[in-house]
């Protein structure tokens, strides 16, 4: 991601704001002249009114071009953040899920919410800020010396020397407040990783251990937040103190030169207010360049959550059709030598090869961290085969868009993620335009229609985060009619009658052979009533395939299948 682009892309609102601030600054700068000239008018009798109508005019200007100018850069600091959040929602959900999963989801929505607002507001601000600041100093110093040079040198001895001081006290400011940042981010983290297993923490009777774990975090951030506060709280007295110095001096030497006419007291009382006027933007510049390393660190981070590595799309996406077509061309499904490993592991598949027909039920069956629910990310392409070709109706899946791919196949997950918002919307979610009818259908295909229909709201029932409010089946089943109505040539089924009591299961099988009539369907299945009613089975041990063949088969031929097979019966209690 390139930052520099997104802010040059709103430079007219910038420069504007940049612009109104140095108008603002020029006015500021005008001041103390007409100041004399009123001093010197009413010294010699003249008119004044000249004089005070330019001051009234400059004072007006300064305020209006103040205004404008906080109001144009906070405009353009928020529209360089919804650029950046934009960008980044994008490619965070483009992104490949090995990538993503080895990221925090704290430290993610941390990333997305805090650091773009501080980086791009910051920057923003803190650039602004340096510009009119600068333009304040030089400009102010300048006046000074065309005014009495000596007296210049007097007063940049003590400001300089409380500059020193302010600009050490800022460097700790600094790296306190990034101490701050951190802790806070912790506290953050440590509370995400309770929210989200809250029901745990109670089971386990954690309350008071987590309380007091979280409090200790807190602490961390408070403390870290009062040293912040603190070295804060030094910075403007530090200028302070070197203001009120070198007020001191320039009044005691000025007003002796006053009195041998060296000086005219006009001169006088405008340096003194260009010494006023020089104190804020000498803080404020030092406190700029403070802010533009603290959002430096932000945008460092923010360029590494959009560094994340992008899902792939093949060259030509869509001439795929024609193209790389493999040999079982009849398959719905196909594995060829597939070999597969997570980055950090030994090998999840080896050497897989099976063809799945276009129409009828497979089951996949295995003990515990076989591969099977890699074999299903793989046709997903959630993940890419190190060696040999996954196919879905005869493409290669490495040739198609990602969107061709995932409108062929249908995939019910293992723990069926819903997301918050009504039944209807999360139906539709794969197939926004589905119609009542179709909708309809599904719900009665997966035992949901008269559960829905009891419900006060029907289909507008609003669901918790994460599908709360349905029981763990019913989550279950509405994951499956979400597939269904998407109407995919494939579909994968995850462990999907873990959950269900065996009338529902008995129901829901039925509709499963039913969708199999016309598609493909795959099922991963713990069990045997599943696995029994199966056109063929597919015995996955680890990581690679040990036999196919029907249930009666596999009983004969297959020991690891026999063992399965037995020990499901005996725990679903069909014998
Ligand atoms: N994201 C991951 N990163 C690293 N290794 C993983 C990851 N997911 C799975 N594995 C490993 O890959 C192997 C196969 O896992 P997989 O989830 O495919 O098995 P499974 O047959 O579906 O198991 P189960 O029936 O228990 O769900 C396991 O050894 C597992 O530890």
């Amino acid at each position: 991601m390139n930052l520099v682009r997104i802010i040059s892309g709103h430079r007219a609102l910038l420069l504007a704001g940049i612009a109104a601030g140095l108008v603002g600054a020029a006015a500021s700068l005008a001041q103390p002249l007409f100041v004399g000239i009123l001093i010197r008018a009413v010294a010699e009798g003249d008119s004044i009114s000249g004089p005070i109508l330019w001051i009234v005019g400059l004072f007006i200007l300064d305020a209006a071009m103040s205004a404008a100018n906080a109001y144009l850069i906070g405009r353009a600091g928020e529209n360089i953040v919804f650029d950046v959040r934009n960008l980044l929602a994008g490619r965070l959900l483009r992104s490949r899920v090995a990538a993503f999963q080895r990221m925090e989801s704290g430290d993610i929505f941390t990333r997305m919410v805090g650091d773009t607002t501080l980086a791009c507001m910051v920057i923003t601000q803190a650039l602004a800020q340096l510009v009119s600041s600068l333009f304040m100093v030089v400009g102010g110093v300048i006046f000074m010396a065309w005014i009495d040079w000596q007296l210049l040198v007097a007063t940049l001895i003590c400001l300089g020397a409380a500059s020193l001081v302010s600009l050490v006290i800022a460097r700790q400011v600094r790296v306190a407040s990034l101490v701050n940042r951190t802790d806070t981010s912790a506290f953050g983290s440590g509370l995400q990783r309770v929210l989200g297993a809250i029901t745990t923490v109670k089971a386990s009777r954690a309350e008071a251990r987590e309380t007091e774990r979280l409090e200790g975090l807190a602490d961390s951030a408070r403390q870290s937040g009062i040293r912040v506060t603190a070295l804060g709280a030094l910075l403007q007295p530090a200028m302070n103190v070197g203001t009120q110095l070198s007020l001191a001096v320039v009044i005691a030497w000025g007003m002796a030169r006053v009195t041998t006419g060296e000086l005219h007291a006009a001169d006088l009382t405008a340096f003194v207010m260009y010494l006023f006027y020089l104190v804020s933007p000498l803080v404020m510049l030092f406190l700029a360049l403070g802010q533009i390393q603290q959002g430096r660190a932000a945008v460092q981070r923010i360029t590494e959550l959009a560094e994340l590595p992008q899902e792939e799309e093949p060259q030509a996406a869509g001439a795929a059709e024609d193209s790389t077509r493999v040999e079982m061309v009849d398959a719905a499904v196909a594995f060829e030598s597939v070999w597969f490993s997570y980055e950090d592991g030994s090998p999840a598949l080896r050497d897989v090869t099976f063809s799945v027909p276009r129409t009828g039920l497979t089951a996949i069956v295995g003990p515990s961290g076989a591969g099977k629910t890699s074999l299903f990310q793989l046709v997903e392409r959630f993940h890419r085969a190190d060696r040999g070709a996954v196919s879905v109706s005869g493409v290669d899946v490495a040739d198609m868009s990602l969107d061709q791919l995932r409108t062929k196949v249908g995939y019910v997950e293992q723990d069926a993620p819903l997301l918050r918002g009504t039944i209807r919307e999360n139906l539709v979610y794969a197939r926004p335009e589905a119609e009542d009818r179709q909708i309809e259908e599904v719900l009665r295909l997966s035992s949901l229609k008269d559960f829905v229909e009891s419900l006060p709201q029907g289909l507008d029932t609003e669901l918790g985060e994460r599908g709360l409010g349905l029981s763990g089946g019913q989550r279950q089943r509405l994951a499956i009619a979400r597939t269904l109505l998407q109407q995919p040539e494939v579909v994968l089924l995850d462990e999907v009658t873990a959950h269900l009591d065996s009338d529902t299961e008995a129901a829901l099988r039925d509709a499963v052979i039913d969708a199999a009539q016309q598609r493909a369907v795959v099922t991963i299945a713990h069990r045997i009533s599943t696995v029994l009613r199966a056109d063929r089975i597919i015995v996955l041990d680890r990581g690679a395939v040990r036999a196919i063949g029907t249930h009666a088969e596999l009983m004969e031929s297959d020991e690891v299948y026999r063992r399965l097979a037995e020990q499901q019966l005996q725990a679903s209690g069909v014998q």
